[in-house]
């Protein structure tokens, strides 16, 4: 293998493996981050199950050529269709099964491990949070360190513990009101998290897709909780230029259309890949778009599957009363994988409605697009309010307080025209613009996101 041109011996190599959450907004994360490392001509290995490995790298934009993928099996397991009428939460617990067969991949990644520390000199795993039982055996490797991924900001994080410490008060801190946890998750997934999280006090450090540029006071709540372990801030992890098409030409008709559309002018509607709405819910949210007038790409899809191959049951939503054809010109709808990073980073793009997936806020910010947020569960209801309350670039559509009633087609339209026609809205384009140039420059020679990852390389190579 390469590093600065030479050929090294094995035994003198650091190698990386990578072990995802096999979820999308995981998976992403986690293959971003390879390109990054490999960048730094470190070798780097991607894990995961066979179907997950192939989720990962149809959905990507980039070459992936220079990641070592490794697709191992594990016992066959359900992948039933989400529910959208669950009474308890929106979390989306036909995931379950996916992600408890994931948990079998610990025998093969210590096997892996095994094979390739015998051979290097050393082996840095990072795992992502939910993924400490299968990365657990890295432990007692004698020339393995072991970092955790945290796959949402540093606010939500920190929050969590503080919470969990009985809400300590902070010295010249405010935290915001938090939103109750009560939704967040399916009761039958805790005890998983739980499990994973007691795993992470054998870590060597942990590592987030965030900057300091973003989220410094967090950062640093962060390291004074955590003892002597350090806290990485190593993103963001997303590309901030793209190709215009993909390896293969493609490039996706909606985009087209957005190139015809005037600046700031187009509200994007995306849920991410693990919400699901009711049919009443889909209706609202079209009589809102046509009621605020504005121009939309709206995604409308429901959550993947833990199989996306399995296409069995797959639901496409009909729009009632010929809606699509009502909206010809002022909006388009999307049924499949929408090039969400080329959206936001179009000029004609101005708002983002948005379920506040940590992807998704990311994505947003780095582009300078701000957002009406509409969390959905999980970390989600918590990323809203580090979008809306502590950066200001963004405004509530649902207040988690009301997380189980229908939001009306009114709302929807009061949410759009608030962010895309009123000097409120301007006001926080404006910031997110300013939050933008200020994460470019942090990633140029000199700025603070560079010189963190550069320590982090200098750190694992040392
Ligand atoms: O059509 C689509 C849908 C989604 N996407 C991409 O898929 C990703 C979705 O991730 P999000 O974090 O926004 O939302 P998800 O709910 O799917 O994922 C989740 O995983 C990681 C967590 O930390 C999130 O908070 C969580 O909700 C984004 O990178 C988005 O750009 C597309 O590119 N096209
Ligand atoms: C359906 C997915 C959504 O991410 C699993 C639950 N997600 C999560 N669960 C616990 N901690 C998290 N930190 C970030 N995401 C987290």
């Amino acid at each position: 293998m390469a590093s600065n041109g030479k050929i090294l011996p094995l035994q003198t190599q650091v190698l990386v493996v990578l072990i995802p959450f096999p979820a999308q907004g995981h998976l992403n994360q986690l293959l971003h981050l390879s390109h990054l490392i490999s960048s730094h001509d470190i070798p780097v290995h991607y894990v995961g199950t066979v179907t997950h490995i192939r989720q990962a790298t149809l959905r990507h934009q980039n070459s992936t050529s220079n990641i070592h993928f490794h697709a191992f099996q594990v016992p066959p397991f359900v992948s039933p269709p989400p529910n959208p009428n669950n009474q308890e939460t929106d979390f989306p617990s036909h995931l379950i099964p996916s992600f408890e067969a994931s948990t079998h991949l610990r025998e093969t990644v210590g096997k892996l491990l095994q094979s390739l520390s015998s051979k290097a000199k050393r082996v840095i795993v990072i795992h992502d949070s939910l993924m400490a039982s299968v990365a657990q055996d890295a432990t007692n490797m004698p020339n393995v360190e072991n970092y955790t991924f945290h796959s949402t900001c540093a606010f939500t994080v920190f929050v969590f513990f503080w919470e969990r410490m009985g809400r300590p008060p902070l010295e010249g801190f405010r935290v915001p009101e938090i939103p109750v946890f009560e939704g967040c998750f399916a009761t039958q997934f805790i005890g998983f998290i739980i499990a994973q999280y007691e795993l992470h006090k054998f870590n060597d450090g942990n590592v987030y897709n965030t900057s300091r540029v973003i989220e410094d006071p967090f950062l640093e709540l962060l390291e004074r909780i955590g003892g002597d372990k350090k806290v990485w801030a190593l993103g963001p992890f997303n590309p901030l230029s793209i190709e215009k098409k993909d390896s293969i030409g493609f490039r996706h008709s909606c985009m087209e259309w957005l190139d015809k559309q005037e600046q700031s002018s187009v509200i994007y509607i995306s849920f991410g890949t693990t919400t699901t709405l009711t049919d009443e819910q889909i209706q609202e949210i079209a009589i809102g778009l046509e009621q605020s007038e504005q121009k939309f790409i709206w995604v409308l899809r429901d959550a993947d599957k833990g199989d996306i191959f399995d296409e069995k049951e797959a639901k496409i939503h009909d729009l009632l009363n010929g809606f699509e054809e009502r909206v010809k010109g002022m909006g388009v709808v999307v049924r499949d994988w929408a090039p969400q990073l080329e959206i936001l980073r179009h000029p004609s793009t101005g708002g983002f409605m948005s379920h506040c997936g940590w992807n998704s806020c990311l994505e947003s910010i780095t582009m300078g697009v701000p957002i009406a947020a509409w969390p959905m569960h999980s970390d989600q209801p918590k990323n809203a309010v580090l979008i809306t309350e502590v950066l200001k670039v963004g405004l509530v559509v649902k207040d988690w307080a009301r997380r189980k009633a229908l939001v009306s087609a009114s709302d929807v339209e009061n949410g759009v025209r608030r962010l895309m026609e009123t000097k409120e809205g301007d006001e926080m384009r404006e910031r997110a613009a300013r939050l933008k140039n200020d994460i470019h420059r942090s990633m140029e020679e000199g700025g603070v996101s560079r010189i963190e990852m550069d320590s982090f390389i200098a750190h694992i190579t040392k």
